[in-house]
């Protein structure tokens, strides 16, 4: 019997995909496989790019009301959106601490509060030990394998090393990378230890979205079900 362990779970990044069919796009992904919905909100501060706000991400929640939403947050002021963002039906709001490393604990518990669950992201440069104290008080940890605001980039596999120590210490925490993730690159994230995979270019630029969704569901849970088997005793 396989002893309680995460879950794959499979959230598409829309960035890139065609955002005047942001409906029709997200509801494609869904019926594909998807196990969530990775909304990029970026504010031109935090990073060097502008997408979309809690506006856009209540209409599209009034069109599919039942998938779990989870909005990465590249904003230099979370704080501001969790009301906004719970509002508009989100459920999970993802920040980064960079920008509020001294009041992390308040916002994780205004996000709960709100109704969503915490997420804290880390950029590339950003060490473990600065999450170290919060990670009992966030349901997720997200570690950027890419410098945050642009899609299509090259995945970062030094940043391994951080998906490791968070899974050695914590077995059972949600734990997402996002940032050049594909088929080329899953492997190593999935024997690091991330459960939560985000994929943007790699799902939404495939001519068969179904095969891509289900092959990194594949090596995750493979690597899941590996780490679950226990040694033969002697
Ligand atoms: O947060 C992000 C960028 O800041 C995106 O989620 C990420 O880049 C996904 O796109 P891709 O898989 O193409 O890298
Ligand atoms: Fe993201």
């Amino acid at each position: 019997m396989e002893r309680s362990s995460v879950k794959c779970k499979i959230g598409p990044s829309i960035l890139n995909s065609d955002l005047s069919q942001l409906l029709a796009e997200s509801q494609r992904l869904l019926d594909n496989g998807a196990d969530y919905l990775h909304l990029d909100v970026m504010d031109g501060h935090f990073v060097p790019n502008l997408t979309f706000g809690h506006p856009v991400v209540k209409c599209l929640r009034k069109k599919i009301p039942h998938a779990f939403f989870e909005t990465h947050m590249m904003v230099q002021d979370p704080q501001k959106w969790i009301e906004p963002m719970a509002d508009a039906g989100v459920s999970q709001y993802t920040f980064h601490i960079e920008p509020v490393i001294k009041d992390v604990l308040p916002l994780c518990r205004k996000v709960r509060e709100a109704g969503m669950k915490v997420g804290l992201a880390l950029k590339p440069g950003t060490g473990i030990e600065a999450v170290r104290q919060y990670i009992n008080h966030a349901d997720m940890i997200l570690i950027m394998t890419v410098e945050p605001g642009f899609g299509g980039q090259k995945f970062m596999a030094d940043m391994m090393p951080k998906v490791q120590w968070l899974r050695h210490n914590y077995p059972l925490l949600d734990i997402e990378v996002d940032g050049g993730v594909g088929l080329n690159t899953i492997t190593a994230c999935a024997e690091a230890g991330a459960n939560m995979i985000v994929a943007g270019t790699a799902i939404i630029g495939a001519c068969d979205q179904k095969a891509v969704i289900a092959s990194l569901r594949e090596t995750v849970e493979r690597s899941i079900h590996k780490c679950n088997v226990k040694p033969v005793s002697h």
